[in-house]
């Protein structure tokens, strides 16, 4: 009788945020999920409680699109650091992209590699992307069976350095491993930018002696983006294999993608926080940290997306966090051209999101939760154990404070390398506390609680009964 009413933790007196609704309500916690969503919980038994009162409690963030770059490049970041701005920022889950570590995870060996150092290392819960790159269709099965239901392509050229690196796909790769990846039953995630068209106007500006961020962003079109958006969208169509495109950063791309999703495609569309809050201008002002490809674009593509969003067209907001040593942003004797592209912001997507959209335009929360947590948990297959806030779900949590504006701060930032383009800026609203399978991970006033409380989403056994993950390395 007791453990009916028992609970290891209750968050009291929030504003939840529920799929479509937000309501005032008790979130009762047992074994790490949630087991009651009751007007009061008042007289019930707990373990602890967490008084949420005039805070907003969301689904914890499920980032889709971060890069820590383990193994080897770890030093650009790395999970422990990773996970922690992740924790910091309302992030209880996320999906790590198969670059820029070396090896790239395009094989089960790297995979068990990179599953290695993630172990015991994350603050928050976790699974990764594989990769899709040529020569290595034979691949795909083995991690698929090993658990990666999604496989990262680059259809323009992702940079990095050295033999091992990983590799844009031709459109032969990108047909056959779509057509492999359809009937395995996983999809295919694509940076799409034309590689034709960026290429030929890189070298173009370099030829013509320019080399600032300007001539960076006239180099990256937005019709690289649309004319690789059109092809995969015709893949798709051919192959029958789902897609999701990441980090659009143009209205015109959504809306070509919603036209094809109305058609009965099975595609998803991401963008990321910098392409709601920043422009070219920005990337012009700040430097390199601002840098990213797709290049930020103009106050009409910004303004354009908010639309989009509020039209219900995008699926997810992801960070794409694209850390980097700082001196490969900030070196006088190096380029524009020569900088890293990449983003450093997971630690304050939800800040952004929910200040931008929900505090200053007044878009409702539900629907900006959506993006944030049941889109991408629905993407990797993994709702509504994540990204929901209902009964039987994991009690992973974000307590927003919407009262709390503050600055951030360069010291506040839990990233390896402290750099981000909205250091400096003016937060509305501010995650208080942050919960994974009902252990509180971080508040803003302790600082990171639990270093190491995150888990593998994989099924490891599977591929380690063939000998494929652990023990073979
Ligand atoms: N090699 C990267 O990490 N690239 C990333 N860089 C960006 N977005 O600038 C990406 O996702 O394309
Ligand atoms: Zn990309
Ligand atoms: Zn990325």
């Amino acid at each position: 009788m007791r453990m009916a009413s028992y609970y290891d933790c209750i968050v009291m007196n929030g504003f939840v945020v529920l799929p479509s609704e937000v309501k005032k309500l008790d979130i009762g916690i047992r074994d790490g999920r949630i087991v009651a969503l009751e007007q009061s919980l008042a007289d019930a038994e707990a373990g602890s409680r967490i008084d949420a009162e005039r805070q907003y409690v969301l689904p914890g963030m499920v980032d889709i699109h971060v890069h820590f770059n383990e193994p080897n490049l770890g030093h650009w970041e790395g999970f422990s650091s990773g996970s922690a701005a992740l924790a910091a920022g309302g992030a209880t889950c996320y999906a790590d992209m198969p670059l820029n570590g070396n090896p790239p995870t395009v094989t089960t060996e790297a995979l068990a590699l990179k599953a290695d150092q993630a172990e015991g290392n994350s603050a928050v819960d976790y699974t990764f992307w594989g990769g899709l790159v040529p020569g290595k269709l034979d691949e795909l099965a083995p991690m698929f069976e090993a658990g990666i239901v999604g496989f990262k392509a680059f259809m323009s050229n992702p940079g990095g350095e050295g033999e091992g690196r990983f590799r844009e796909v031709d459109d032969w790769t990108l047909y056959e491993g779509m057509k492999k990846i359809a009937a395995l039953g996983g999809f295919v995630a694509l940076h799409a930018e034309s590689d034709a068209i960026t290429s030929q106007l890189a070298g173009a500006a370099l030829a013509a002696g320019r080399y600032d961020a300007d001539a960076f962003a006239a180099s990256r079109p937005i019709i690289a983006e649309l004319e690789a958006v059109n092809k995969a969208l015709l893949f798709a169509e051919q192959t029958g294999c789902q897609v999701h495109f990441v980090h659009i950063s143009s209205y015109d791309a959504v809306e070509l993608i919603d036209r094809a999703k109305r058609r009965g495609l099975p595609v998803t569309v991401e963008t990321c926080p910098h392409y709601l809050l920043l422009t070219m201008a920005d990337m012009t002002a700040l430097g390199a940290v601002a840098k990213c490809a797709p290049p930020l674009r103009s106050e009409e593509q910004r303004e354009g997306l908010w639309r989009m969003i509020g039209e219900g067209k995008l699926d997810v907001i992801a960070s794409d966090h694209s850390p980097c040593p700082t001196s490969m942003k900030v070196d006088a004797s190096k380029t524009f051209f020569e900088a890293w592209g990449g983003i450093s912001g997971a630690q304050s997507s939800m800040e952004l999101v929910l200040g931008e959209g929900w505090i200053k335009r007044g878009l409702p929360l539900p629907l900006l939760s959506s993006l944030l947590s049941a889109g991408p948990a629905q993407r990797f297959g993994l709702y509504p154990r994540k990204g929901a806030i209902a009964v039987g779900s994991d009690a992973d949590l974000a307590i927003v404070d919407p009262n709390a504006a503050y600055e951030l701060l360069e010291e506040k930032l839990f990233y390896r390398h402290k750099h981000s383009p909205y250091v400096g800026k003016e937060m509305a609203c501010r995650v208080v506390a942050t919960l994974v399978r009902g252990t509180v991970v971080y508040t803003a006033d302790g600082g990171l609680a639990q270093p190491t409380s995150g888990k593998s989403l994989l099924p490891l056994e599977a591929g380690s009964e063939k000998g494929m993950m652990k023990g073979s390395v």
